[in-house]
């Protein structure tokens, strides 16, 4: 995020921060109100304290953070809703924040109204608003309701209205946050749409407690955490972090490590070419998934109580081919150590694609969860998944791998190991979708 050219920067922050007055019985707020600062009768509590950041045009950013760690106090000062206590923060573009502007609705105006009113104040003229206006309308799908006070507005509708608003006032820089959560899954899809085109030309700051949404979209994050910055960097990795942390925390033995570095996807070239490579080249679309071995250097955090110590992906009978093909049989087997007796063990993957976003994946614990198998400590054991592979766009994949134990909501991680081995997809005739399903029959019947 730094070094660049300052031209480029459309957000720089130095020494910002922001203290909140807390003032510890009622009646103190009103003795400072009338002594008008002359005496102190609160306490201050920094939310942010010496933040320095840049940001550059073009740049997509996911912040992250637990619960109070600073991300809506940050994100106000962006938008210039709150003043710093300490700092400055300079913002050169259009905002447009879905929060602030959800938040600058009139309850008693109706959709149609409060369109005028968000987007002027987002600064677009009132010819501009008005050629625009259907298209804010179309986009945002609530019918006749744009004509009702948006008091009588649903969650989801009111989201729809504020993100069809933002989505038309040319912001070169746009704050969405968890609001897209609740849209229902179409809206989300169009917004997400938006998003990606956005992405081409705007600042993009997202705010998620979603690890993956903003790994798969943003190209950096920062992770607050009480009021300051932790880390910041590409988004992948700062997003593996921050999920290291909060696993670190249940664990009570402080067995608790990092480890592992990441490489870059191997480059196509196969490490062991499968025996009906020739034959199967000769469709130029046929869709050809190269598997790579298990990565041992791959990042990882946990406990190590038990260990990832292979990952391969077979045929049925067990031949660990370097080249598939989508839609055939394919078993993924995980083989782990236990260094501890394991009593609820659980062991999962999921495949993600270049951008983070996961694909699919799965874990033993339903199968197991009635009668988990106990592990004594000292031993070597496998989970395989038998399933038909689907069909993969072209691109690069990575394989997340986990040994945990207890139940899914609340587990010690044994052994997360990010990358732990890598897919290259290098033709395929899947063009839309992340990706495509075996079919069993396609037919067109006229009546
Ligand atoms: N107006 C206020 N007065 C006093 N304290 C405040 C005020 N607003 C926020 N805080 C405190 O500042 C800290 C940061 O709050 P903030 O809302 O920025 O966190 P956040 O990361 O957005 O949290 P969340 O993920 O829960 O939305 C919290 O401890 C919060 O209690």
């Amino acid at each position: 995020m730094t070094g660049c050219p300052t031209a480029e920067l459309v957000i720089e922050a130095a020494g910002l921060g922001k203290a909140y007055p807390v003032f510890k019985r009622p009646q103190d707020r009103l003795k400072q109100m009338l002594m008008r600062g002359r005496r102190k009768y609160y306490d201050e509590y920094w939310a942010l304290k010496d933040i320095a950041l840049t940001v550059r045009r073009g740049e997509t950013v996911g912040l992250i953070g637990r619960n109070g760690a600073g991300k809506s106090t940050f994100l106000q000062l962006l938008c210039g809703t709150l003043a710093p206590t300490t700092g400055r923060i300079a913002v050169h573009g259009r905002v447009a924040a879905l929060l602030e502007l959800g938040a600058g609705f009139n309850p008693e105006f109706t959709g149609r109204e409060n369109v005028h009113l968000a987007a002027s104040v987002l600064g677009l003229s009132d010819e501009e608003i008005n050629a625009r206006y259907d298209s804010i309308a179309a986009f945002a799908g609530i019918g006749d309701f744009i004509e009702q006070p948006v008091k009588f507005y649903s969650s989801g509708m009111y989201a729809r209205l504020a993100f069809a608003v933002v989505a038309h006032v040319d912001a070169d820089i746009l704050i969405v946050d968890e609001i897209l959560a609740v849209g229902d899954a179409a809206f989300t899809q169009k917004c997400m749409r938006f998003i990606h085109r956005f992405k081409e030309r705007g600042t993009l700051f997202f705010v998620s407690h979603d690890i993956n949404q903003v790994s798969a979209l943003c190209d950096t994050a920062i992770w607050l955490d009480s009021g300051t910055v932790r880390a910041v960097g590409p988004a992948k990795d700062v997003c593996h972090d921050y999920l290291a942390d909060m696993y670190r925390e249940q664990d009570k033995n402080d067995r608790f490590r990092i480890g592992g570095h990441r490489t870059p996807p191997p480059p196509a070239v196969r490490s062991r070419p499968d025996v009906r490579d020739e034959r199967l080249r000769m469709s130029e679309r046929r869709n050809a998934i190269e598997i790579f071995d298990f990565n041992p250097d791959a990042p990882w955090f946990g406990t190590r109580g038990a260990t990832v110590a292979n990952v391969r992906i077979t045929t049925p009978e067990g031949a660990a081919l370097s080249l598939f093909h989508g839609g055939e049989e394919v078993v993924v087997r995980i083989a782990c150590d236990s260094h501890v007796a394991l009593t609820r063990p659980i062991v999962g993957f999921l495949i993600k694609d270049r951008l983070g976003q996961p694909l699919f994946g799965d874990n033993t614990f339903l199968t197991f969860q009635e009668a988990p198998p106990a592990i004594p400590a000292g031993r070597s054991f496998e989970a395989s998944f038998q399933f038909q592979l689907p069909y993969l766009p072209v691109g690069d994949y990575a394989m997340t791998v986990a040994v945990a134990e207890g139940t899914q909501s609340d587990c010690v991680q044994h052994h997360w190991v990010d990358e732990a081995l890598f897919l290259k997809v290098v033709s395929s005739h899947v063009a839309r979708g992340l990706v495509g399903v075996p079919m069993h029959a396609i037919r067109l019947d006229m009546s």
